[in-house]
């Protein structure tokens, strides 16, 4: 899709950004820059790409100069570093404020003062209706999303939603996996609790799309099925053979809701289907507020969220064919061992 042209990837060494590198290093792009703090992994991704495209730099979203370093002369920048894990937020909130919606201030700030052509933010479920530190800082770094959008003329700054990358690391599917071999019981917080499901692939080419016709401001939604915790279990049990699957019910962990929404009521309202994807536009009322204070919606009244109890629910069966699109189910289905997802 890139002619030509030098792309920046924040957090180009966690699973996102490796997902998007190993797309784009097909593309027509000149150069692909790897922004992140962690110096090990970019010694790991140098050796294993072994490509001249691939350019790396050390730093921070939080210091603004490392960013303004990497952006001199890039075109297009996918903005993926973020704090994501939920406990480690909620105990370091602050942090989450200076990594997600600072480092992403820095990010976009930058972009546009280097005249960047387009960026697209990485944003999550969990930035919808937020109930805890993860997904309010990812909330918070939406709402910068759209209004840098709105004073930016020349940079197009775009960001895409999702909800859980199945079998990426440290995530459920590798869990369960990993007890079922050792011949533990699996532990289900509720079995009734669901998630999108949504494969790495799935979510790269909602990146793609993006960056071919994403108009500033706007936010692109990934529709997905959504499976129960239940269903997902009993799916992996017949996937692995397991006659007599142990399990011990745990209880809700801090910070988790039971379902997860992709879209909140008003942005249904607003969204455009786009078929696989959702398209929230940018809110331009302008800052007279008038709109914001005196008029209401109908339609929004009218609107529903879409969230994971309500999308098209998966039974054992799609569970399977779906864990069955991943590489790491294949291998495990095989017995033999392999990474989760990167
Ligand atoms: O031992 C477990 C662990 C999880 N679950 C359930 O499995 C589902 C998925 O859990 P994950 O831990 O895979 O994913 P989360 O939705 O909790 O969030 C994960 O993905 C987020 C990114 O969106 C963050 O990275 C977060 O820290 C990470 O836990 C949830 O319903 C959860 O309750 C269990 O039943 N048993």
């Amino acid at each position: 899709m890139f002619e030509h042209g030098t792309l920046l990837i924040t957090g180009g060494t966690g699973s996102f950004g490796n997902a998007v590198l190993r797309r784009f290093l097909e593309s027509g792009l000149d150069e692909i820059r790897i922004f992140s703090r962690d110096e090990k992994k970019q010694d790991d991704m140098r050796k294993k790409y072994k490509s001249s495209k691939l350019k790396f730099y050390i730093g921070d979203v939080r210091d603004h100069q490392s960013v303004l370093n990497a952006m001199r002369g890039v075109d297009y920048v996918y903005h993926a570093a973020a704090l994501k894990q939920v406990p480690s937020c909620e105990f370091h909130p602050l942090e989450a404020v200076k990594t997600n919606i600072l480092g992403t201030e820095n990010v976009l700030e930058a972009a546009i003062s280097c005249g960047v052509k387009k960026v697209i933010c990485l944003s999550t479920d969990k930035a919808v209706y937020p109930i805890n530190a993860m997904g309010i800082s990812k909330a918070m770094m939406e709402k910068v999303i759209v209004a840098k959008s709105r004073n930016s003329n020349s940079t197009v700054i775009c960001a895409t939603r999702y909800g859980n990358v199945m079998a990426s690391r440290g995530s459920v599917i590798p869990l369960f996996v990993e007890q079922i071999r050792a011949g533990k019981a699996i532990t289900i917080t509720d079995p009734n609790m669901t998630r999108f499901m949504m494969t790495l692939d799935d979510a790269v080419d909602l990146v793609l799309y993006a960056f071919q016709h994403g108009q500033s401001g706007e936010i692109f939604v990934q529709k997905a099925p959504a499976a129960t915790i239940g269903t997902l279990a009993e799916a992996l049990a017949e996937l692995l053979q397991i006659q007599d699957m142990r399990i011990q019910v745990i209880g809700t962990r801090h910070g988790e809701k039971q379902f997860e929404s992709l879209l909140s009521r008003e942005e249904m309202a607003a969204a455009r289907d786009l078929g696989d994807y959702y398209c929230v536009p940018p809110d331009l009322r302008d800052l007279n507020y008038e709109k914001f204070v005196e008029e209401g919606e109908l339609r929004i009244t009218e609107a529903g969220e879409y969230n994971s109890h309500n999308t098209r629910r998966l039974d054992v069966a799609g569970m399977k064919e779906l864990l069955m699109k991943l590489r790491f189910m294949q291998a495990t289905a095989k017995g033999e061992h392999m990474e989760p997802e990167e």
